[in-house]
Formats: structure tokens, C-alpha cells, sequence
């Protein structure tokens, strides 16, 4: 009973002081922020030299109401002048001096030199498709037409469940605040980080550390703060600093390679030609990790085993490896003077590869090969390796391939990651969704279902052209660099038109355009409807002119709801369709696997507009490349420098425009075929 009356009143204690020093933090900061601006605005002021001279002479008053303004100087002799601009400078005291006039001329031009300019929709410029953000309804980021009264704004924020600017906000003054309190508990109060913690909490504050990632002394590790001064006038940089690992004990793993690995490698896209960290694409929708962690690994070799397993009869790394020291003179070599992070390093290596070459693992901790190998006999005990049961090799099921079945033209964007073969057993997605399996899943290099590239149909003519039977082209993919090997996909260097003879092309792939980028030049100018897209190059019938980009909506309503308030608001929709069902040839029916959307994020190819009633002269046709859907922008017919490109929507676009107008949802309903815009 006492101790508890003891140590409620020490919590009580504790509460207070960190109260007291809060405030004092509080009161301190603020006296030197309201300080550092008025001097900041002073120094503008006075600043001659500098590039704000400008803004000295902008916001030079009269030092007082009655002090006159200087008296312009006599107006030139240049009677043609029609406008005048008077300047003058003023000294260091302020005073002005004589002036001077500069004469403009006023050319009268006619009206329409400056027309209105179309509407235009800002747009961030953008190379590549970016996943939507997931939950896109959760947060509101801003208000759109903030100035338009017909934009139906609170229906707008409705279709989200909040705004970001007032639910996700961290004022970055009140972090430093509470950085700068937890370090003088620590340091002038001796507060421990579990003590602080929980104080802290129970005032509302946020947490040192929630996870390895996020809470107080995370995410101020992640800024520049502020210079400030503090109230017995030094600067924050020359104080004592907390301890680096501070508030981590609960997270004891977080300095360990072997789990900082294991989080990062999750963050990495798994596609081996793209390897984004955060990868917006290939990263699915729910933004799952699709890179496996690595696991915790058993050792097999025994000490006695290891150099023999590792090496072979030669030395690892030279006369001084350890492969050539007697186990007893090994006794005398200390691991005395390694450092301890490095051995925590190699404490970690040792769980993922406990059999690799003491030699490599000595490179990466910057160790001697004989300590990582004293080390592990240290650590890894040979007991446990003998009893442990022998590796048995499993015998491969054999797979035959007139078994194989696939879907039509799709092709994994996930990688398959399961133990064994391909297979319904195994929970593969590729065999279970009939798909190819692509180069990055982790099933066996030679497994059947691995798509092969063009190898088979490409020997002879090499190029890929649209009219040849290369079988990437015929299965709507772009030639794989790693798997194309007879067309070259890897060395193409050019992009060759339709017109261009094919013996000139023989060896050099065409089928890689929108891997290369190799692309035409567009400008955006005015055009009939708004703005439109127009060669700025002679333009050859076949040539690829870019890839339309957005973001790639997977169709759920509640992502889209706030997208066609604007479409229908601006008048301007940027939706583009792709894979899934195509519409019959009237544009009916049908279902996209994905929509683009330009809106807010693409490149000049959103620019491009509808032919009719006339032809279109370019065309959007859908790719797999690396199992991911791109959209190219392919020319119909040859377009001379300066023509405007066009594009067939569909019917299916219009028509639902006009729903659209009546308050129909469905942004993301099928295209007619991958022609046809999405609406
Ligand atoms: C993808 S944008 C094309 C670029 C658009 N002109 C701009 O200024 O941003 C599609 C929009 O352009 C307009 N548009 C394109 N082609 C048209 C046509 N043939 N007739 C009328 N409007 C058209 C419509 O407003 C449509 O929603």
C-alpha cells in the first residue's frame, strides 16, 4: 500500500517537472522564433548587395505618413514616349535619390493577338503509371476551384472520409518543443526513456518510438531542425545530445542487419527490371509486399567442414586466409580488437548465410577472414549441426508440358513466390489465373510455364516488324532484353517505321519502343477542342509516339467518386482503359481490367483528341511489358511536322459522357477495345 502511495506520488513528481520543463521549452522556442522572424524581415529590409535588393526597394516606406515622396524629375525630352516608369534608389538611410524616367512605348496590338487561353487542367509530368494511392477517398488533399462558385465542392468532400489538411497535420514547432523536452529530461533531469514515455502519453504526446518507424525520435531523425537558440542563448547543436540508441530497448532487433534488411528489402519492387523503391506498380493495389523477407537459415557444415566445403583444396583469399591456419595457432589471433558493431554485423549475416565463405563475410564486416571464422566456431555450435537430420534432395515432379494450359494474352504483374513447382498444391497464382510465369516469379528457372520470348519465331527476320509472326508481337507483349535473344531486344538502339525495308532492320529489334522510350516529339498547343496534341517532327506511319501515362485505377467506386466530380465539372476527362473484356464491335458491353487516368499525372499524349467525324491518325495499343500493361500511342498513317494527332474515343466515350451529365457513376467502365477511351 505504501509503496503504491509511493509511487503514484513519484509519478505525480515526475509529471510536474516534465510539465514545468515543457512549458519553459515552450516559452523558450517561442521567444526565439518570434525574434528570428522579425530579424529575418529586417535583414530583407536592409539588404543592398543581395539578390533581395528587390524586395529592399519594394518594401522601402516613407519613414514617416509625412515624409513626401521624392518629386519626379523633369520629363524627358522624348516627346514620343507615351508611359513612363519612374525608379529610384535609395542610400543606406533611406534617402532617395534624384530619379530617373525610363520611357515606354505603348503598341497597340490587336485583340486576338492574346486570346483566351483554352482551360487547362494542371497535370504532373510523369514518365511511368503510378498506382492510385490506396484508400484515395480516405483524406481529402485540397480543394479544388477554390474561386468557383459552380463547383460543387461540399459534395466533392463528402465522397472523402476526411481532409488533409486538418486530420494529418503534425505542427513541426510543437516537435521540436517536445524533441527539445524529452532531451533535457534525459540529460539535466535524468528521466529514463521508459519514464518519459510514459508520461508523455499519459499527456497526450506522442510516443518516442511506436515502431521502428514512426514516433517522436523517428521522425524528428528524419528532418533538418531548426537552428534554435535557447533561452540561456546556445544553439541546440552544441548541447548534449541523447544517447544514438535511445528509447530503443523495446525494439531490440532494430539494430540488427539481418531485421533492417528484412524491412527494407519489402519496400523494393520485385520486378527485376524496375527494382523502385515503393514501387507504385508493381507493388499491388493493397500495397502488400511482394518480396518474400528472408528467412532464418540453419547451418549444415560443421568448423572442420566449412573450409573444405567453401574452398575446395585452394585458399579462399590468399596466403593469410583462414583455410590455411591450423585451428591451434588460430587460438592465438584475437577477436579482441573487432569492434562490436562489426561483429553484430556478422551476428546477422550468420543467421541468413551461416555457410557462406568466412572470406566474403570478412569483405562485408571489414574483418579479418580468421576472426569471422573464430567467430562462427564461437557462436554456432557443431553439436546442434550433427544432430540435426540430413538434407534429403526431393526428387522434381515432372510436369508435362501438353498439360499447360494459358489464358489469352495476360501475364502475371505478381510474381509467384511458393515453395515447389507451379501448381494448384502449391498455391501458385500463375497456374491457378492460367498465366505465363513471368522472369521474375521465384519458381524454377526451368519451369514450363516461364514465358520464352520470341527465340522460336524471330531466328530469321530478327526485326519484330508488326507484320512478322514474332511471337511477343502476337501475344501483345514488347520483346523481353533478357529473354529475346535472336532479335537483339537488349542492343536495339533505334526505333524503325513500318516503311523502312526489312532487310535494313534484320537484327535489331522494333519490339521494344516503350522500354527504350524511344518516342516522338509532341507539342501541346491550341486546337480545335481546347488543347490538342501536334508532331513537332515529320512523323513516319508505325512510328510509337508515346506512352499515355496516369494513374491506374483498379475500378473500385469509391476511388473514383471524387475523380468524376471533376471530369464532369471541367468538362475534361483523361480516362483510358485497358485489358479485361473488350466491348463487342458496336463499343458495348466489356469491362477493363485497369483505367488510366491523365488527370493529374501524365505527359503531352493526354492532349491528344477525337478525330470525329474524320479518321484518326494515331492509334493506343495495349502492351505486357515485364507483366505490367502499357499503353502506346502508335501513328496510323504519316503526320508532317506541325499536324495535329488524333484518336478514335469510341461511342462508348460520348455515350457516357451523357450519363455521366445525368449523375451516372462509372468512371472505369470498359473501353470499346483497347482503342477506345474509357469514360
Ligand atoms: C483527353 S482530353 C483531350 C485534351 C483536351 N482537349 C484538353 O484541352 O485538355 C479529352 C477532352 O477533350 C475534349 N475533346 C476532345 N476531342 C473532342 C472532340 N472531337 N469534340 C469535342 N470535344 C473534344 C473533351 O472535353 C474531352 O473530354
Amino acid at each position: 500500500m505504501a509503496a503504491a502511495k509511493h509511487d503514484a506520488e513519484s509519478l505525480q513528481r515526475d509529471r510536474t517537472t516534465a510539465q514545468d520543463v515543457h512549458l519553459q521549452v515552450h516559452a523558450e522556442f517561442h521567444a526565439w522564433k518570434d525574434k528570428m522572424v522579425v530579424d529575418t524581415f529586417k535583414r530583407l529590409g536592409n539588404a543592398r548587395t543581395s539578390p533581395f535588393s528587390f524586395a529592399a526597394h519594394a518594401f522601402r516606406m516613407p519613414r514617416a505618413a509625412s515624409e513626401p515622396l521624392p518629386t519626379p524629375p523633369p520629363k524627358p525630352e522624348d516627346r514620343d514616349a507615351e508611359l513612363l516608369i519612374w525608379e529610384w534608389n535609395y542610400d543606406a538611410d533611406g534617402k532617395p535619390d534624384a530619379g530617373r524616367a525610363i520611357p515606354m512605348t505603348v503598341v497597340a496590338l490587336p485583340p486576338e493577338t492574346f486570346g483566351e487561353h483554352p482551360r487547362y487542367q494542371y497535370c504532373t509530368p510523369a514518365s511511368r503509371n503510378e498506382n492510385a494511392r490506396m484508400l484515395d477517398n480516405k483524406d481529402a488533399p485540397f480543394a479544388p476551384y477554390p474561386e468557383d462558385p459552380a463547383f460543387p465542392r461540399d459534395a466533392y468532400l463528402r465522397t472523402f472520409n476526411d481532409v488533409q489538411w486538418v486530420s494529418d497535420q503534425r505542427d513541426p514547432d510543437a516537435e521540436v518543443v517536445e524533441y527539445e523536452t524529452v532531451r533535457r529530461l534525459h540529460i539535466e533531469h535524468g528521466f529514463s526513456a521508459a519514464r518519459i514515455d510514459h508520461i508523455m502519453l499519459m499527456s497526450g504526446f506522442t510516443p518516442l518510438r511506436k515502431t521502428n518507424e514512426s514516433g517522436l525520435l523517428w521522425a524528428v531523425g528524419q528532418r533538418d531542425l531548426p537552428p534554435v537558440i535557447w533561452g540561456d542563448g546556445l544553439p541546440s547543436s552544441s548541447k548534449p545530445q541523447l544517447p544514438p540508441h535511445f528509447a530503443e530497448e523495446d525494439y531490440p532487433d532494430s539494430n540488427d542487419v539481418f531485421t533492417q534488411v528484412n524491412t527494407g528489402v519489402s519496400k523494393f519492387c520485385p520486378n527485376l527490371n524496375c527494382l523502385t523503391h515503393n514501387c507504385h506498380v508493381h507493388i499491388d493495389a493493397d500495397w502488400l509486399s511482394l518480396t518474400p523477407a528472408f528467412a532464418l537459415t540453419r547451418p549444415r557444415l560443421t568448423s572442420a567442414e566449412l573450409p573444405a566445403a567453401v574452398h575446395g583444396p585452394h585458399p579462399g583469399c590468399g596466403n593469410d586466409c583462414f583455410s590455411l591456419i591450423h585451428e591451434n595457432d588460430m587460438e592465438d589471433d584475437g577477436l579482441a580488437n573487432v569492434p562490436l558493431d562489426h561483429l553484430a554485423v556478422l551476428g546477422s549475416l550468420f543467421k541468413a548465410v551461416p555457410d557462406a565463405s568466412p572470406c566474403d563475410l570478412a569483405v562485408i564486416c571489414k574483418m579479418r577472414c580468421r576472426d569471422v571464422f573464430r567467430h562462427r566456431r564461437d557462436t554456432i555450435d557443431d553439436a546442434e549441426i550433427i544432430s540435426s537430420p540430413p538434407l534429403t534432395k526431393k526428387k522434381k515432379p515432372k510436369v508435362k508440358k501438353h498439360k499447360l494450359e494459358f489464358w489469352g494474352k495476360d501475364s502475371a504483374i505478381t510474381p509467384c513466390v511458393h515453395p515447389g513447382p507451379c501448381s494448384d498444391a502449391t498455391l501458385c497464382e500463375c497456374f491457378r489465373r492460367k498465366l505465363h510465369c513471368e522472369r521474375n516469379c521465384r519458381c524454377a528457372k526451368d519451369c514450363l510455364r516461364r514465358w520464352e520470348g520470341c527465340n522460336s519465331t524471330c531466328r530469321k527476320t530478327r526485326s519484330c516488324r508488326r507484320s512478322s509472326k514474332c511471337k511477343c508481337r502476337l501475344a501483345g507483349r514488347e520483346c523481353d532484353p533478357e529473354l529475346c535473344v535472336v532479335c537483339d531486344a537488349r542492343d536495339t538502339q533505334t526505333h524503325f517505321p513500318d516503311d523502312v525495308p526489312a532487310a535494313a532492320v534484320g537484327g535489331k529489334c522494333t519490339n521494344v519502343a516503350l522500354q527504350r522510350g524511344t518516342f516522338k516529339n509532341i507539342v501541346v498547343r491550341k486546337s480545335k477542342y481546347g488543347l490538342g496534341a501536334f508532331a513537332a517532327e515529320d512523323i513516319s506511319m508505325g512510328d510509337v509516339l508515346g506512352e499515355y501515362v496516369g494513374e491506374l485505377l483498379d475500378n473500385v467506386d469509391e476511388r473514383v467518386g471524387h475523380r468524376e466530380i471533376i471530369q464532369k465539372h471541367s468538362k475534361l476527362n483523361y480516362c483510358f482503359g485497358m485489358g479485361g473484356v473488350p466491348a463487342d464491335k458496336d463499343g458495348k458491353g466489356g469491362a477493363p481490367e485497369t483505367t488510366v487516368d491523365a488527370q493529374w499525372l501524365g505527359n503531352p499524349t493526354r492532349f491528344l483528341n477525337d478525330s470525329k467525324p474524320k479518321k484518326p491518325n494515331c492509334v493506343a495499343e495495349e502492351f505486357r511489358v515485364n507483366g505490367e500493361l502499357r499503353l502506346a500511342i502508335r501513328a496510323l498513317k504519316s503526320v508532317k511536322m506541325g499536324g495535329e494527332l488524333t484518336l478514335s474515343y469510341g461511342e462508348r466515350y460520348w455515350e457516357q459522357g451523357q450519363e455521366a451529365e445525368k449523375g451516372r457513376s462509372g468512371v472505369a467502365v470498359k473501353t470499346g477495345n483497347h482503342k477506345q477511351r474509357n469514360k
